[in-house]
């Protein structure tokens, strides 16, 4: 009943809480104080009360555009943008970046960051962040299990090619978004929750479904005032229903493990018996472990999907990489088979992932992390309590100190800089102040071993296999932007074929 009133005047409530949004955070930070505490640091935009919020507007439809104009007028300073909620500083010098990856949580939080973005309280839950157990999980145990994990994923890629793009005689045309988002999320949940759930279609579609809900609904709620989010949340969210829907495919997994578990079967090797073994009592519900599965899918899924489909469009426009590939791959392959071995030998493909990962992070800002009290940067700048600070990353990425010739795709890269200079990591797990596509410092991507294997296995396999093109020869398809985040032409499509070309 009281859905149904609230639902028949929906369209006016969130015009009007639009309005009160806007207004809120006007109040909040320009007349409290809060601006007045940023004075010093230079503006791209407005500082003035709302004329900001329109800076605001700007910056979320041109988020790429306004951090590359910030980093071309104050390159080695600090700037700040207007977030709507907030002032967001930003900067591309390497020495803050070095101490924004130095500084501890109880100066600059990353949970805070991620809480406030994801809105986290109401989409995942707080215990994800107040109990991430998740995090060591994934990072040791995941990450020592890969040696005996390989065969199973690479298992998992070949059928989930066969399935998805079946090799033919003729060119035949793939949209590649949809489809290696498909593969991803069958292959990391083979080792998520094994056979047969990870070729379960629903399951899949659904874990690809509810990053898009949390996401969504995590940016509506971030720039609600504090006080309308429970109602808005209520009133909007998918979330709950994401996680019942979950519930139905992994309770009665997780049942039959506990009854194995009694019976002192032997454990499978993967994500859900790891999680079950490191819950306290509140986390082992059926609930918080469906939960805490359908976290880990939001943190690999897309991520891993979009990486892969940026590779594919610069494969597809430079076909030409095919053959060298090849032959690394095929080396590898007849000394050490699909192993984590093999893939350690294959250093020209690691390079060629690493600089299409350069070219085309996950979008053009990370390392997002909140002030917890007052802070001062080695220039000056002071970053009053609450503030948000990020890195630019496109002045890491395309230092041309570092990089030469940056603007060129240039796939060898990272193995000749290896000849080059013995003393520093340049491989695709490798973060630095130069290379920020999986962040840097405690905070870095847990996953990213994983993730380096599995996007190398997709790849190799893809590369032995198939011929691939684009129609449009040479013409990489454009990215899309949703705010800061960079998104893979989701219509492109390239045309593949079976393995003819030697
Ligand atoms: C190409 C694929 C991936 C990319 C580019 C990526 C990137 C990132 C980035 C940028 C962060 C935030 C780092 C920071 O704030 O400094 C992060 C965090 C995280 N990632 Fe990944 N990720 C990938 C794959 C994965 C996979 C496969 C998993 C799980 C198996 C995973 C699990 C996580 C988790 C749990 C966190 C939160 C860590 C924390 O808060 O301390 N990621 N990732």
């Amino acid at each position: 009943m009281l859905q149904d009133i609230v639902q028949a005047g929906l369209d006016r409530p969130i015009l009007s809480i639009g309005v009160i949004s806007v207004c809120y955070w006007v109040v909040l930070y320009h007349f409290t104080g809060e601006t007045r505490k940023l004075q010093h640091v230079p503006t791209l935009g407005h500082q003035a009360p709302f004329l900001s919020v329109i800076s605001a507007i700007y910056f979320v439809l041109n988020g790429q555009k306004t951090i590359a104009a910030g980093l071309k007028k104050w390159p080695n300073s600090v700037f700040k943008v207007s977030d709507i909620t907030n002032w967001l500083l930003l900067t591309g010098n390497p020495k803050i970046v070095e101490e924004i990856r130095k500084a501890p949580e109880n100066v600059l939080s990353s949970m805070i960051a991620i809480d406030e973005s994801l809105q986290v309280n109401y989409t995942l839950g707080e215990n994800v962040s107040s109990k991430p157990y998740h995090i060591p999980i994934v990072r040791a145990q995941l990450t020592r299990a890969l040696p005996e994990l390989v065969p199973e994923v690479i298992d998992e890629i070949q059928q989930a090619f066969g399935d998805v793009i079946p090799p033919t005689e003729d060119w035949t045309s793939v949209k590649v978004l949809d489809n290696t988002m498909k593969i991803v999320s069958r292959a990391s949940n083979r080792i998520f929750v094994g056979l047969p759930l990870c070729r379960n279609p629903d399951y899949l579609k659904l874990n690809i479904q509810f990053t898009i809900d949390v996401v969504q609904t995590g940016a509506i709620l971030r720039i609600t005032p504090v006080f309308l989010r429970p109602i808005l949340n209520y009133l909007i969210s998918n979330v709950p229903d994401r996680i019942k829907a979950g519930m139905k495919h992994l309770v009665p997994l997780i049942q039959a493990r506990r009854a194995a578990n009694e019976s002192h079967a032997a454990k499978p090797v993967d994500m859900l018996t790891w999680l079950m073994d490191g819950a306290d009592e509140e986390e082992s519900s059926d609930r918080n472990l469906t939960l805490r599965m359908m976290t880990i899918n939001f943190a690999a899924i897309h991520t891993s999907s979009t990486t892969f489909a940026h590779t594919l469009y610069y494969l597809a426009t430079y076909p030409k990489y095919l053959r060298p590939l090849r032959e690394e791959i095929e080396d590898a392959l007849s000394e050490e088979g699909w192993s984590k071995a093999g893939l350690d030998r294959m250093v020209s493909l690691d390079s060629f992932i690493k600089e299409v990962q350069r070219l085309r992070p996950l979008g053009c800002l990370g390392m997002t992390r909140v002030a917890v009290r007052d802070h001062k940067f080695s220039d000056g700048t002071f970053v009053p309590r609450g503030t948000t600070v990020g890195v630019a990353i496109e002045a890491a990425h395309m230092n041309s100190a570092v990089y030469e010739d940056p603007e060129t795709f240039d796939p060898f890269r990272f193995v000749k800089m290896k000849e080059r200079d013995t003393s520093k990591k340049f491989d695709i797990v490798s973060t630095s102040c130069d290379s920020l596509v999986f962040g840097h410092g405690i905070h870095a991507c847990p996953g990213r071993y994983f993730a380096a294997s599995e996007l190398k296995l997709m790849l190799a396999h893809l590369v032995v296999n198939y011929d691939v093109r684009l129609e449009n020869e040479g013409v990489r398809p454009a990215d899309m932007w949703v705010a800061t985040s960079r998104v893979p032409n989701p219509t492109a499509e390239v045309l593949f074929r079976k393995r003819k070309v030697a």
